[in-house]
């Protein structure tokens, strides 16, 4: 199939280019490196460009005639997200409605969606499945909501069949090494303990040790970025078998505590990690954790990397290739 990644610069869309060009889709990346990598776009054509720029994407459309898009481009920090909703609602909301309407524009009736666990805010019950209320605490899970919403009434309007995928967190990178996560700054918990495991940065703090789980940090469903994209192969196929939209909540269904995250990195790595008990991060919850089986009975999903050993290993593999040669 033709796909246009948007996106394909960055963490996920780069392993999920890689992905795509192994199971032998023509690929069109289009990112505008805002916090994406070139080197990161491993094969297919790369554009440049902006999802502001409608004429830009227009051009795209005629010139390359995707079947299907997937979409990977947003600003992804809860926290700046609550500073900045402006860039975040324009980034993530109106630029990617530009995308959908060029879509239409053009006929083009598949869209992957990358969604999120915030929409779900402050769960109510856990494990989390996709009928849970959505809740979002803040403009980042809010924006990924939004776009949902729009979804639901493009398919009814346009017929544009949609499959929003909501990850937990991804973690992880390339088995084979050829790429990891490389956000800057970095914010998320597993990149930056291996960060002060190779010695870049001396400390991490870890955020509250008062929250109501068994050892008082808070529990988080780890998803191996591979097994994040597999899942977006297998949506694909959904979308092209049946042409219906949908939803699926992705994550292993198991949680591992900050604390244990840090005895799991200290485990692997072999390095004694620093650690400064700090206050709570605002708006984090206690405990998220994926109910993914929607995912596994209907795009039969099985994450098969999902110990957290392979993830940090994985990660850690990638934090030394770029420690070496990056110093
Ligand atoms: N990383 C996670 O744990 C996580 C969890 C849940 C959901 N997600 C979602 O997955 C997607 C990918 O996340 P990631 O970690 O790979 O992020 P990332 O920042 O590494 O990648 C995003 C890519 O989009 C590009 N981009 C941003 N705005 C653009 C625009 N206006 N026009 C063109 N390109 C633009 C960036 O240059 C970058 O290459 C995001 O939509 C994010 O919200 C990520
Ligand atoms: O330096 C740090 C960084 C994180 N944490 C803790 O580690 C856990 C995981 O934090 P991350 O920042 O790695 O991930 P989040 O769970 O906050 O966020 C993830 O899930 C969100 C959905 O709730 C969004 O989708 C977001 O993009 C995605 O990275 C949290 O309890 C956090 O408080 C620390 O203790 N210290």
């Amino acid at each position: 199939m033709k796909i246009l990644l948007v996106g394909g610069a960055g963490y996920i869309g780069s392993h999920m280019l890689k992905m795509l060009l192994a199971a032998g889709h023509q690929v069109v990346t289009f990112d505008n490196l805002s916090s994406g990598y070139r080197d990161a776009v491993l094969g297919g054509e790369f554009i440049q460009g902006d999802l502001a720029d409608t004429v830009a994407l227009d051009q795209v459309f005629t010139q390359h005639q995707p079947e299907a898009v997937m979409h990977f481009a947003s600003y992804i920090q809860v926290g700046e997200s609550v500073k900045r909703p402006d860039i975040y609602y324009q980034n993530n909301v109106s630029n990617t409605l530009n995308l959908l309407n060029t879509m239409v524009k053009h006929d083009v009736k598949k869209f992957i969606f990358s969604s999120t666990a915030a929409i779900f805010g402050e769960p109510v019950a856990v494990p989390i499945d996709e009928l849970h209320p959505k809740q979002p605490v803040n403009p980042y899970g809010k924006s990924k909501w939004m776009i949902e919403q729009a979804l639901a009434d493009y398919d009814v309007a346009f017929g544009l069949k949609s499959i929003c995928l909501r990850y937990f967190n991804a973690a992880g990178a390339d088995p084979e090494g050829q790429l990891g996560e490389r956000h800057e700054p970095e914010t998320h918990l597993i990149p930056l303990l291996l960060q002060v495991a190779s010695g870049r940065k001396p400390t991490i703090n870890v955020f509250g040790r008062d929250y109501d789980t068994e050892d008082g940090t808070c529990v988080r469903d780890y998803i191996h970025v591979v097994d994040l994209c597999k899942a977006h192969l297998l949506a694909l196929k959904n979308l092209e078998q049946h042409q219906q939209s949908n939803q699926f909540n992705l994550g292993n269904g198991k949680g591992f505590s900050v604390q244990e995250v840090i005895n799991t990195v200290q485990r692997v790595t072999e390095k004694a990690i620093h650690v400064i008990d700090s206050p709570r991060r605002q708006g984090d919850p206690a405990r998220l954790i994926a109910d993914a089986t929607r995912a596994q009975r209907e795009l039969t999903w099985h994450p098969s990397l999902s110990s957290l050993d392979t993830i940090v290993q994985h990660a850690w593999n990638w934090e030394q290739k770029v420690t070496r040669t990056d110093p």
